[in-house]
């Protein structure tokens, strides 16, 4: 089934009263349980795409529909998780910053149930035992968990994610994929992943999507044809990695 379905989707900015398009009658569907990971050249237009999907940005035209409704307004039906490891709230504990965003989305159950949902998501991503340190206690890696802990404890339709490893070390970035695709797994939560890094883009996504340059439209949208595990030293990994590669327009760099 279609979860979420992008139809001739534009979005224009002006700048100096000029206007000018930055996506250009984007369609295309995601169903659910989907990961999809998005690559495109720098600024041509993935984050203001999943703004639109979040309603962090209003389309210029077009329609986005959620289970066949038209999203409106920001919710917690469509979430997301940004690269800046300052998304949490610094001056509450890791628990705290879990638990207040189910108060604040009035999930259903006392003090008590929320906790214990708060705490079996920080379990599920390991930090059970920083549950009561500030973030800026923990590391990187540390706080992009208790964001995707976070998030998922909000049950979302849609998680979308800007990058949200892009500034980790390589070592952090493998475990957090392969936690992240475990989760993905438990939950069949659908999945909007952005990311710059081609080998990402073919370990994490069920389906792979390349935009090109601004104004953006879609040059490549399949399925991942690799099966599991997917291996990058493979040269089935290699020639998937190829043809992603040249469909990513670098011209301008
Ligand atoms: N609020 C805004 N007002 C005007 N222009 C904007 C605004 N937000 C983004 N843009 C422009 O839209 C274009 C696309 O930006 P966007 O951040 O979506 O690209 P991106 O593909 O995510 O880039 P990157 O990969 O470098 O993060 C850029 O030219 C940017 O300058």
């Amino acid at each position: 089934m279609s979860n979420l379905l992008v139809q001739d989707l534009v979005k224009q900015y002006s700048l100096e009263g000029k206007s000018f398009t930055v996506l250009d009658k984007l369609s295309f569907s995601v169903d659910s349980g989907d990961f999809l990971t998005i690559l495109g050249p720098s600024g041509c237009g993935k984050t203001t795409l999943i703004r639109c999907i979040c309603s962090i940005e209003e389309p210029t035209s077009g329609k986005i529909l959620l289970d066949g409704e038209p999203i409106s307004g920001i919710g917690p039906d469509r979430l997301m998780v940004f690269q800046d490891f300052n998304q949490l709230f610094p001056w509450k504990t890791v628990i705290e910053n879990v638990i207040y965003p189910l108060k604040l989305n009035k999930v259903s159950g006392d003090i008590k149930t929320l906790t214990q949902r708060a705490e079996e998501f920080l379990d599920l991503v390991h930090l059970s035992a920083f549950k009561h340190a500030y973030p800026n206690q923990l590391s990187g890696g540390m706080r992009q968990r208790v964001a995707i802990a976070r998030s998922l404890a909000l049950n979302p339709k849609v998680l979308v994610m800007d990058e949200p490893f892009g500034a980790l070390d390589a070592q952090t970035r493998s475990i957090l994929q392969k936690e992240l695709k475990s989760l993905w797994r438990k939950f069949q939560t659908t999945i909007i992943f952005i990311t710059h890094n081609v080998q990402e883009a073919i370990l994490l996504g069920s389906k792979v999507m390349v935009l090109s340059l601004s104004p953006a439209k879609i040059k490549y949208y399949e399925k991942n044809p690799l099966p599991e595990p997917r291996m990058p030293e493979t040269p089935e990994f290699m020639a998937q990695w190829h043809t992603l590669y040249d469909q990513l327009d670098t011209r301008r760099y």
